[in-house]
């Protein structure tokens, strides 16, 4: 049920300037993408066996907006994992306790396919994010 890391996200202020690092180590940047149904701006790094994912806060009413004023110089914010049915893998969390964020429903996300995120409190402490494979 549960595929590869699909990517580790890193909420900052400034996704292009926090990724500016990696480009200098020869790791490919991504462009900065405004997501304004998601609150965020990405910049996604393509690492041989994952991505890391920039998010900065995109609008008033920003996810992650309280999670910068806690971390105000960044940090780890979630992960994502790959699974080959998101609705499968949902019906299957909910079932053993774990709490679907929003209304449950996979929204589009970076990748132009169906996310959902799961609360933190039932991983351990860590936000996690599914998306389909
Ligand atoms: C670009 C699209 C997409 C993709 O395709 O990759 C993205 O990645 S979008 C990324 C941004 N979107 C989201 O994060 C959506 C889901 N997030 C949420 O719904 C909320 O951020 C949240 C997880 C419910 C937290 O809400 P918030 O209002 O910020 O926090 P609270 O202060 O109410 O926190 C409650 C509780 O949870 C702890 N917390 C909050 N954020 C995290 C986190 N990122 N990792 C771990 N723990 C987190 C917070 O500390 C509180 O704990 P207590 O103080 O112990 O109650
Ligand atoms: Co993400």
């Amino acid at each position: 049920m549960l595929g590869r890391l699909n990517h580790v996200a890193i909420a900052v202020k400034d996704a292009e300037k926090a990724a500016r690092i990696y480009g200098a180590l020869g790791a490919e940047v991504s462009p900065a993408v405004p997501l304004p149904e998601h609150g965020v701006i990405t910049v996604f790094v393509t690492l041989p066996n994952t991505k890391i994912e920039f998010i900065q806060p995109l609008g008033e009413t920003s996810p992650i907006a309280k999670f910068l004023e806690r971390n105000a110089d960044g940090g780890i914010h979630h992960i994502c994992y790959d699974v080959p049915d998101i609705i499968a893998a949902r019906d299957r969390l909910v079932k053993e306790g774990a709490r679907v964020l929003g209304d449950g429903v996979p929204r589009i996300g970076a990748h132009g396919k169906p996310v959902l995120f799961l609360h933190p409190k039932d991983f351990s402490g860590a936000l996690v994010e599914i998306e389909q494979a």
